[in-house]
C-alpha cells in the first residue's frame, strides 16, 4: 500500500505521475477488499468504480470542482482518496463513516445520498448556483445504469438539456442493479455497449467532431435531449478516462460520458460470482471469497422477508388475482420466490416507485390484486402516488412493507421511520404490523380475502423474526382488533409490531405487574380495546419502531385525549431528530427503546 498510504487527498494523488495511476488502482482495490471483508459493507459497485474514482479525481480540482454520487454505496474509493483512509474500519458502525456520501462528513461529499437518483437535479442545482453567483467551476454528476432509469433522472435530464450549464453526467453503467439491471433504457444501454466493442477508436472521433462543432454521425437518446454523449468507453481503463475527463471539460453544454464498467472488478470471486451476492454480502475471507454466516441455516428464526416472499407464492397457488411488483428489489424484499414460481405474474420495474404504485392502481381498477413490495424508506418517493392514485380512488392494492423501523448500518437515508406517521392521514388504508412470523402469515392472507375492500399497509422489519417454526395454516384476522397478550394491572404498555418482543423481555425484568396488549392496528385503532383497558389502568406506555410524532402513539394518544382524558399517555418511538447509523441493537438503545429503557419507563409508570 506504498501508493495509497502516501495519499490523503486528491491534492496528493494529483502529485502522482499518470503511469502510477493503475497501481494505485490497485492498492485502493485491495484496501476496499480487505475492510469490507472484515467489517462488511457494500463492495462490488465501489469496486467497479475504482479507477473511475482515481481518474474523477485527478482531472478535475475537486473539493472546488463538485463531483456528485449517486446512491453513494460505489463511493467508498472516494471516501479513501478524500481524507477518510484512516477511519474506514469504522464505515457504517455506530459514530464511525456513514456508508454513504454525507455532506456533514466532508467537503468532498457534496450532497447526501443513500437513495437513487439525486445526483443529475443536485449536481444541476448546483450548476444553476454557481451561473446565477458567476463562480467558475465544474459539476460531475456520476450515476449508475439502474439510478438513471427513476423518474427523477430523466426529469433533471429534460431541465438541464435547455438549462444553459457545463454540467457533465458520467453514466457509470455495468448493467447491473442490486439484481439484474431491466427495461427498455437496460436493452438501449446494452445495445450501445456492443456498437463500443466492435468501435473501440469512436471516442477519439466523438471528441475531434465535438472540438471540430461538427454533430456526431449517429444521434441517440441523450443527444436528443441536448446532452453532447462520449462513449460508451472503458471506465476501467484510466488512461482514457483521464484523456475524456480533460477534454470534456473544455466543452460548453451539459455533457453525458457513457463509462462501462464491471461490478465486482478485480475481485475474482465478485467479478465472476453472483454479483447480486456480492453487492453488499456481510463478512467473507478475503483470501478464499468464502462468506461466513453468521449462523447456521435452520439454527434461527427466519428472515421477515423470507416469510413474506414464501407466503405470498402460497396464496398465489390458491388467489389467482395475486400479482407482485418491486421497484428494483426483488431480493431485498425477497419477492425472487415469487418470480421463480410465477414469471409472468411478477414485476420488477426498476428503480421506478412511484411507477410500481401507480401500475398497481392501475391493474387494481381492471381486477388484479397487486401486492407491491417496498421498503418502507422508498415508499416516501411514492407518497402521492399511494394518496391519489390509490388512496382517493379506493383501489385495493396490498403494500407489504418491509425493512420498516430502524434499519441499522444503512443509517438515516433508509430507516424506515416515517411510513405510519405519513399513511395513518390518508383515508381508505388499513395499517396493520405483525409482531411475528405467524401474524404476518395471518395478515397477509386476511389482505387478499375478497372481504376486504381497502388497501392493506401490512409493516415489518429488516431481520429475523422470532418463531423458528414459522409455517402456521393461515388464519384470518378480525380488522382492527388487538390482543391483549399479558393482564396485569394499572399500567398498560401498548405495543405494535416486533417491539412486543422489547416488550416481552422489559416485562421479564420488572417486578410490577402491567398489562401487555399487542395493538396489531395501526388504522383501524382497536378503540374498544383501548375503552376496556381505560376502565382499570391509569397509564398507557405506548412502543412502535417508528416516528413518535404522528406514528402509532400519536393515535392512541389522541383517541385517549377525547375519550379517557385522565389516562396519561407515554410515547415510545423514534424521537423528532435524525438517527445515525450503528446496529440495529444499538440505535434502538440509542433511542431509548430497548427492554432496559420500557422496564425504566413501565418502573417510572407504577412510581405514584
Ligand atoms: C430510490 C431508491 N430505490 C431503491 C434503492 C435501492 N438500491 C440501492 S443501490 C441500487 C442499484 C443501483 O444500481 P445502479 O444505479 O446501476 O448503480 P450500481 O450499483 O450498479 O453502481 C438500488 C436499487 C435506492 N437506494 N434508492
Ligand atoms: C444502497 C442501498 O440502498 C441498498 O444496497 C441497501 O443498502 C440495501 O439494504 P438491505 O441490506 O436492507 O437490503
Ligand atoms: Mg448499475
Amino acid at each position: 500500500m506504498k501508493l495509497l498510504s502516501s495519499i490523503d487527498n486528491p491534492q496528493d494523488l494529483r502529485k502522482l505521475q499518470r503511469s502510477d495511476l493503475d497501481e494505485l488502482a490497485r492498492e485502493l482495490r485491495e484496501f476496499i477488499i480487505s475492510i469490507v471483508a472484515e467489517h462488511g459493507g457494500h463492495l462490488g459497485a465501489s469496486l467497479g468504480t475504482v479507477e473511475l474514482t482515481v481518474a474523477l479525481h485527478y482531472i478535475y480540482q475537486t473539493p472546488n470542482d463538485l463531483l456528485v454520487w449517486d446512491v453513494g454505496h460505489q463511493a467508498y474509493g472516494h471516501k479513501i482518496l478524500t481524507e477518510r483512509r484512516e477511519q474506514f474500519h469504522t464505515n457504517r458502525k455506530l459514530h464511525g463513516l456513514s456508508g454513504f456520501p454525507k455532506r456533514a462528513e466532508s467537503e468532498y461529499d457534496t450532497f447526501g445520498v443513500g437513495h437513487s437518483s439525486t445526483s443529475i437535479s443536485a449536481a444541476l442545482g448546483m450548476a444553476l448556483a454557481d451561473k446565477l453567483q458567476k463562480k467558475q467551476r465544474q459539476h460531475v454528476a456520476v450515476i449508475g445504469d439502474a439510478a438513471m432509469q427513476a423518474g427523477m433522472a430523466f426529469e433533471a435530464l429534460n431541465h438541464a438539456g435547455t438549462a444553459g450549464t457545463n454540467l457533465t453526467v458520467v453514466l457509470n453503467d455495468n448493467c447491473m442493479s442490486i439484481d439484474p439491471s431491466v427495461g427498455a433504457l437496460n436493452q438501449f444501454l446494452k445495445s450501445s455497449v456492443d456498437r463500443y466493442r466492435s468501435e473501440p477508436n469512436r471516442i477519439y472521433d466523438q471528441l475531434e467532431r465535438a472540438f471540430a462543432g461538427k454533430p456526431q454521425p449517429d444521434s441517440n437518446l441523450f443527444e436528443d435531449l441536448h446532452f453532447s454523449y462520449f462513449g460508451p468507453i472503458d471506465g476501467h481503463d484510466i488512461e482514457l478516462l483521464n484523456h475524456v475527463f480533460e477534454k470534456t471539460q473544455q466543452l460548453e453544454g451539459p455533457k453525458l460520458i457513457h463509462v462501462i464498467t464491471k461490478k465486482g472488478k478485480g475481485y475474482e470471486p465478485a467479478e465472476t460470482g453472483n454479483p447480486t451476492k456480492w453487492h453488499a454480502p456481510g463478512i467473507f475471507d478475503a483470501a478464499t471469497g468464502k462468506v461466513l454466516k453468521k449462523e447456521k441455516p435452520g439454527e434461527k428464526a427466519p428472515k421477515f422477508q423470507d416469510v413474506f416472499g414464501q407466503s405470498l407464492v402460497e396464496l398465489a397457488h390458491q388467489n389467482e388475482k395475486l400479482v407482485g411488483i418491486t421497484p428494483a428489489m426483488p431480493t431485498g424484499s425477497s419477492l425472487t420466490f415469487m418470480m421463480d414460481e410465477f414469471p409472468q405474474r411478477t414485476f420488477d420495474v426498476g428503480i421506478a416507485e412511484q411507477h410500481a404504485v401507480t401500475l398497481a392502481a392501475g391493474m387494481a381498477t381492471q381486477g388484479l390484486l397487486p401486492v407491491v413490495a417496498i421498503y418502507s424508506t422508498f415508499l416516501q418517493r411514492a407518497y402521492d402516488q399511494l394518496i391519489h392514485d390509490v388512496a382517493i380512488q379506493n383501489l385495493k392494492v396490498i403494500f407489504c412493507i418491509d425493512r420498516a423501523g430502524l434499519v441499522g448500518a444503512d443509517g438515516p437515508t433508509h430507516h424506515g421511520a416515517y411510513d405510519i406517521a405519513y399513511s395513518r392521514c390518508i383515508p381508505n388504508l388499513i395499517i396493520a404490523a405483525p409482531r411475528n412470523e405467524h401474524e404476518l402469515r395471518n395478515l397477509l392472507y386476511t389482505a387478499q380475502l375478497d372481504e376486504v375492500k381497502q388497501s392493506f399497509l401490512i409493516r415489518y422489519p429488516r431481520g429475523r423474526g422470532s418463531l423458528i417454526d414459522w409455517k402456521n395454516d393461515f388464519e384470518k384476522v378480525e380488522i382492527g382488533k388487538g390482543e391483549i397478550l399479558k393482564d396485569g394491572e394499572r399500567v398498560a404498555v401498548l405495543s405494535i409490531g416486533t417491539t412486543s418482543r422489547l416488550v416481552e423481555k422489559a416485562l421479564t425484568e420488572t417486578k410490577h405487574n402491567p398489562t401487555h396488549a399487542d395493538m396489531r392496528f395501526v388504522k383501524p385503532l382497536d378503540t374498544a380495546l383501548i375503552d376496556d383497558l381505560a376502565k382499570d389502568h391509569k397509564v398507557f406506555i405506548t412502543v412502535e419502531d417508528g416516528a413518535k410524532k404522528g406514528g402509532f402513539g400519536s393515535a392512541v394518544a389522541e383517541y385517549v385525549a377525547e375519550h379517557h382524558p385522565g389516562i396519561r399517555v407515554k410515547i415510545l418511538g423514534i424521537p423528532d431528530e435524525v438517527i445515525e447509523h450503528g446496529t440495529q441493537e444499538e440505535l434502538y438503545s440509542v433511542i431509548g427503546s430497548n427492554p432496559a429503557t420500557i422496564r425504566t419507563q413501565i418502573d417510572n409508570a407504577f412510581t405514584p
